[in-house]
């Protein structure tokens, strides 16, 4: 249903001491995503995740190759024409907008301002409606707020293609789980074709396929059992040979 065809997105390097030309962030991606399969993208931190995720909604535009989504080339459509073809978003780091509540948000995003079907939406992904619906959308919510809302909002447009990037960001443990399996529900009563970026073991352990990207390129695709000897070896730092951090008191994350 979605298909990448040796996608490229490439920057500027701009007068840095690298000194002009270009940057590749996606180098050659090919993958095939087959209809109402649940997908997990991960990979270490500036491996390409979000970039890819971006590419396929058209935020970021395409350097070199081609996205072909349900039979359409869509590589040169705007980012509306693809959310009306199916595919939805959820940011990272979702906007806020001030001077707009959650029940304007969703009845923007959905067409629906009858009360009983928001609240029945709103049902169906597991958030109270006497909690959010006047919630305002702006900078007064917490992080898990409004990465509730964003989901919420993602899901209610009934997408064929979900793309959600990082959604547990900010979440509480009570909300991860129930989350998971509100996006597998989704999956299945829906046939909802499902990507998920995500560090999250719990996002992989839910996935049908894995993929690892790093260096903006796939370097695994599989089931969490056959990825995990990939991703602990990416936890390795590359700079080590180089690098007296293990004779430091304080040390990189790595
Ligand atoms: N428009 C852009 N211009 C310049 N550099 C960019 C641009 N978009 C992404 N990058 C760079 O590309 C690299 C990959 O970024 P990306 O956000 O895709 O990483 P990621 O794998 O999602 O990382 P994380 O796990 O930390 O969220 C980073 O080094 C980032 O700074």
């Amino acid at each position: 249903m979605l298909e990448l065809r040796d996608l490229h997105f490439a920057v500027d390097r701009g007068d840095g001491p690298e000194g002009g030309g270009k940057r590749g962030i996606i180098n050659g991606i090919n993958f095939n995503f087959e209809k109402g399969k649940f997908y997990a993208i991960t990979g270490p931190n500036g491996s390409g995740k979000t970039t890819l995720a971006k590419l396929i909604m058209g935020i970021n535009p395409t350097t070199s190759g081609s996205i072909i989504f349900d039979g359409q080339d869509i590589t040169g459509l705007s980012i509306t024409d693809r959310a009306k073809a199916g595919i939805a978003y959820s940011f990272q780091q979702p906007a806020r907008f001030k001077g707009i509540t959650f029940r304007e948000l969703l009845s923007i995003a959905t067409g629906i301002d009858e009360e009983q079907k928001l609240i029945s939406l709103l049902m169906r992904v597991g958030i109270c409606p006497m909690d959010f619906l006047e919630k305002a959308v702006d900078a007064k919510l917490s992080g898990g707020e409004i990465k509730k809302i964003e989901l919420a909002t993602t899901i209610a447009r009934n997408p064929k293609l979900a793309i959600y990037d990082e959604p547990d960001t900010g979440i509480d443990l009570w909300t991860i789980g129930p989350m998971v399996d509100l996006l597998k529900r989704e999956q299945k009563n829906y046939g909802t074709t499902t990507i998920v970026v995500s560090h999250n073991k719990v996002f992989l352990e839910a996935a049908d396929e894995i993929l690892i990207i790093n260096g903006g390129r796939i370097v695994f695709r599989g089931i969490l059992d056959e990825a995990m000897a990939l991703l602990n070896d990416l936890s390795i730092c590359s700079f080590k040979p180089c690098c007296e951090g293990e004779d430091q008191n304080v040390r990189c994350f790595r």
